[in-house]
C-alpha cells in the first residue's frame, strides 16, 4: 500500500538562502511525525511545500501514491491544516467562520459535525461567541476544529499546542494522538514542546539549517544519538547555542 504521504528529495531556497535541501521521509495511516529543529530550521517553510502554499525547487510530494503537482486541490480536500498564526474574520461567531470555511471549501461538515468537534476541542460554549473576543488558546482550538471539519487523512500542523495553557496542552495532545489511531490517520506536527511531543509522536525528523539530520522511530533515534528523551536529544543534536 502507498503511503498516505512520501516526499522525495525536496529542495527549496528563498534567492541565494537555501531553506531546505534534499528532505525525504514518509507517513503512513496512525504515525504521528514530529518536525523538530530550532528557530528558522525551516519547519513551517517544509509545512508549506506540503499544502503548496510555496513550491519546490526540487523533489517529490505524493499524496496517497498521487503526484502532488498534477491533482493539488483534489489531493488538499485530505488533508487538514492548522497554526497558531492563521486567524479567521473576527467579526464573525464561531460558527459561522466554520460554516463558511466548509462552503468556502466544498467541505461537507453538516452542523452536527460542526458540534462534535466543538464539543471535543472543548469550544461548545463559545459557538455563538465572536471570533475577535476569543483568548488565543481559543483561537488555536478554533483551527483545530476547522483543520479536522473535512475528515481529512493527514494532518499538518504548525504548533498546534502554542497559546495553549498546560491542561489544554496535554488534552489537545491526547485528542490528536486518539484521533490518529481511531480515524487511521497521519499527523504532521512542529512543535517546540519537547515533554508533550514525546508523549504523542513516534517519528521524529530532526531539522537543523534546512537538512535532514536524522530521521525514523523515536526509539532508533534514542539509541543513534544515546539518549533515554526528547529534550536530551534536542540538546545533543542542536546543541545549545545560546550559552
Ligand atoms: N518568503 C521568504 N523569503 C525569504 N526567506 C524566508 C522566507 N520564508 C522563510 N524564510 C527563511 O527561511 C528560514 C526558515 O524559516 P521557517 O519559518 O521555515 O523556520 P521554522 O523552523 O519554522 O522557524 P520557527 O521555529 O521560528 O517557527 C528562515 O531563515 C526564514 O527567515
Amino acid at each position: 500500500m502507498n503511503p498516505l504521504l512520501k516526499v522525495k528529495g525536496l529542495s527549496k531556497s528563498f534567492g541565494e538562502k537555501v531553506v531546505l535541501r534534499d528532505i525525504s521521509f514518509e507517513v503512513n495511516p496512525k504515525d504521528i511525525l514530529g518536525i523538530i529543529g530550532p528557530n528558522g530550521a525551516g519547519k513551517s517553510s517544509l509545512l508549506y511545500l506540503l499544502l503548496g502554499i510555496i513550491t519546490p525547487d526540487q523533489g517529490e510530494i505524493l499524496y496517497f501514491g498521487k503526484d502532488f503537482f498534477k491533482e493539488r486541490s483534489l489531493l488538499l480536500e485530505k488533508v487538514g491544516f492548522a497554526s497558531h498564526y492563521v486567524s479567521l474574520p473576527f467579526s464573525l461567531s464561531v460558527k459561522e467562520n466554520l460554516r463558511i470555511f466548509g462552503h468556502l471549501y466544498g467541505v461537507k461538515a453538516s452542523e452536527r459535525r460542526i458540534d462534535e468537534l466543538l464539543e471535543l476541542f472543548k469550544l461548545k460554549e463559545k459557538a455563538d461567541a465572536l471570533t475577535r473576543t476569543l483568548s488565543s488558546g481559543e483561537m488555536m482550538r478554533l483551527n483545530l476544529v476547522r483543520a479536522n471539519l473535512s475528515a481529512p487523512k493527514i494532518l499538518l500542523l504548525d504548533e498546534p499546542t502554542a497559546g495553549l495553557d498546560p491542561e489544554y496542552i496535554r488534552y489537545v495532545a491526547k485528542v490528536l494522538k486518539d484521533k490518529a489511531q481511531k480515524e487511521e490517520l497521519a499527523i504532521i506536527l512542529t512543535s517546540h514542546q519537547l515533554g508533550e511531543l514525546e508523549r504523542m509522536v513516534n517519528k521524529l525528523l530532526l531539522l537543523k539549517e534546512g537538512q535532514v539530520i536524522g530521521y525514523g522511530s523515536v526509539d532508533k533515534l534514542f539509541q543513534r544519538f544515546e539518549v533515554t528523551d526528547l529534550e536530551e536529544l534536542y540538546f545533543k543534536v542542536f546543541g545549545d547555542v545560546r550559552t
